[in-house]
């Protein structure tokens, strides 16, 4: 089977399991010049479940793109509840807020513009309680620098996800000279070291689907 047959899959699915949405489907039109890189629907409800699963009140989400799966994340929410999400590109921001507004989530989400590693040290003195869920989804030769942050932000009993990283099945490279795959694999070493120290409980997935061949890298902090 191929991608086209994993998207028949994931429309059966999404058919059954994913309500039709609006917001979701406008946010998509909204974004259509943009790159498409954001999780798919029924990733984007697993996120939702997650945040459900661990009673998040608070979110960080590292990369918006054009707000998918903040709104996903964002409806997990209470109403006292607040994700920020971290953007480098004005653009993808101005375009998320539009659509995270369109969806009735302004008073939730907050999008904060520039390179993450330079917003997240304001993130961490701004917040007065820890974040039950961090979502990791940017520039991925900058994964070990986003596990570190969300390692000191995220409170015992919650997750930290992180997406996309099979890279294609260039992970398993350890000779691989891209970027991406080296800020990957060195946020799995650092992952491992933080498993072997008791402070997480990790797992990864490979996935496939309309996206197709992914995978994701969940940890429970303990
Ligand atoms: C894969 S997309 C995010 C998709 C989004 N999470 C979703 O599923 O709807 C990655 C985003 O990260 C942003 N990005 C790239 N480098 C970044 C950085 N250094 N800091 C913050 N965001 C960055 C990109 O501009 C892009 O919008």
């Amino acid at each position: 089977m191929d991608t086209a047959g994993w998207t028949e899959v994931d429309r059966y699915f999404a058919d059954r399991l994913r309500p039709r949405d609006h917001a979701l489907t406008e946010a998509v039109a909204a974004g259509s010049e943009l790159p498409q890189i954001q999780v798919s629907d029924l990733l984007g409800g697993l996120l939702g479940v997650l945040a459900r699963t661990v009673s998040a009140r608070r979110i960080l989400e590292v990369g918006t793109l054009f707000g998918f799966s903040a709104i996903h994340l964002a409806r997990a929410l209470p109403l006292d509840g607040r994700l920020i999400s971290l953007e480098y590109s004005p653009e993808h921001a101005r375009i998320a807020r539009e659509n995270i507004e369109r969806a009735g989530l302004q008073d939730l989400v907050e999008v904060r513009v520039g390179a993450a590693l330079d917003t997240l040290p304001g993130v961490a003195a701004d917040i007065d309680a820890p974040f039950d869920l961090v979502f990791i989804d940017a520039d991925k030769q900058n994964n070990p620098g986003y596990l570190d942050w969300a390692l000191r932000l995220t409170r015992p009993g919650g997750l930290i996800i992180v997406d996309n990283v099979v890279r294609g099945g260039a992970v398993a490279d350890p000779d691989s000279d891209r970027p991406d795959v080296q800020g990957t694999r060195t946020m799995v070493d650092d992952v491992a070291t933080a498993v072997a120290e008791q402070r997480l409980d990790a797992t990864a997935l490979q996935t496939v689907g309309s996206k197709g061949y992914d995978g994701i890298l969940l940890a429970y902090v303990r």
